[in-house]
């Protein structure tokens, strides 16, 4: 049983709406990162588009021009790839985060569930349901994209689920930035397992992406990061001793059990109402 992988994350400043210039770059990114061993290559939140939602209406979007595309770089550089991009449905476009395994094949389709209504994602994207996790040599994956990291539950699911690694597709803005490096840590450290956080950087509109890509240990290290301007790649060799370490030295799988039995047999009267 193989209990380490080199996973690697790509900061990349989008040009919005140019998923072939996107994609160009994203083969770049690719052939460096299959140089120093990259199992695994993490691109950022809607990246085909640069996040730039208004393309969609402008633009007929081919869901299949960025997904061949992916499926092909992930084949030839013999890695995997986890990509967000946006998926044409019937009438409807949903903000996902593909996984091609390295012979290019399709091994996750997942469409974010928090949908962010600051940004009006709402109304260009039907939200997905169901969280979806992944196996690469032995080692369980889930996912997120972007707003999902403010929610514990789904990292939670991921644990209860057998992950022992999380991976964070986004677009996430530096007005924000505090937060998103802390609740990277925070889902780490509570679930004791591995994130790997790609970000963009650049600008759309007046809105600032915070970068700030990283690759977190179970214990809330921060092993590899970068700046909140520049792109690039990191890369990380993640080993299931370190999780298992973590794990035997606070036992907070088995503490988490016996609240939640606690929690279930007292009931919650009082609902906090927020008005709109
Ligand atoms: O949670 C946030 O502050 C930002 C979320 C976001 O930008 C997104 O989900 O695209």
């Amino acid at each position: 049983m193989c209990d380490r992988l080199d996973v690697s994350c790509v900061q990349m400043n989008c040009k919005p709406g140019d998923i072939k210039y996107n994609l160009k770059k994203a083969r770049e990114f690719a052939d460096k990162a299959v140089k120093n061993g990259t199992e695994i290559l993490v691109f950022p939140e809607l990246f085909d588009i640069g996040y730039d939602l208004s393309s969609l209406v402008k633009l007929d979007i081919d869901e299949h021009i960025a997904v061949d595309e992916l499926a092909a770089i992930a084949k030839d550089n013999n890695m995997f790839i986890a990509a967000g991009l946006t998926e044409k449905g019937y009438g409807t476009f949903y903000n996902t985060l593909y996984v091609f395994n390295n012979i290019g094949e399709t091994v996750l389709k997942y469409r974010k569930i928090n949908l962010f209504s600051l940004s009006k994602e709402n109304d260009y994207f039907t939200p997905g349901i169901n969280p979806q996790s992944f196996v690469i040599k032995n080692i369980k994956v889930g996912v997120m994209i972007c707003y999902d990291l403010r929610f514990p539950e789904l990292g939670r699911y991921y644990l209860k689920d057998g992950c022992s690694v999380i991976i964070i597709s986004s677009a996430f803005p530096k007005q924000r930035q505090e937060h998103w490096n802390t609740l990277l840590k925070a889902r780490a450290i509570e679930n004791q397992l591995y994130i790997i956080a790609s970000n963009r950087v650049g600008s759309l509109d007046g809105l600032e992406f915070a970068g700030n890509s990283s690759i977190i240990d179970p214990w809330g290290n921060v092993l590899e990061t970068l700046d909140n301007e520049s792109e690039g790649i990191i890369k990380c060799c993640i080993s299931m001793d370190k999780r298992d370490e973590v794990r035997k030295f606070i036992p907070c799988y088995n503490d988490m059990l016996r609240l939640e039995g606690l929690i279930n047999n007292n009931k919650c009267n009082d609902r906090i109402d927020i008005k709109e």
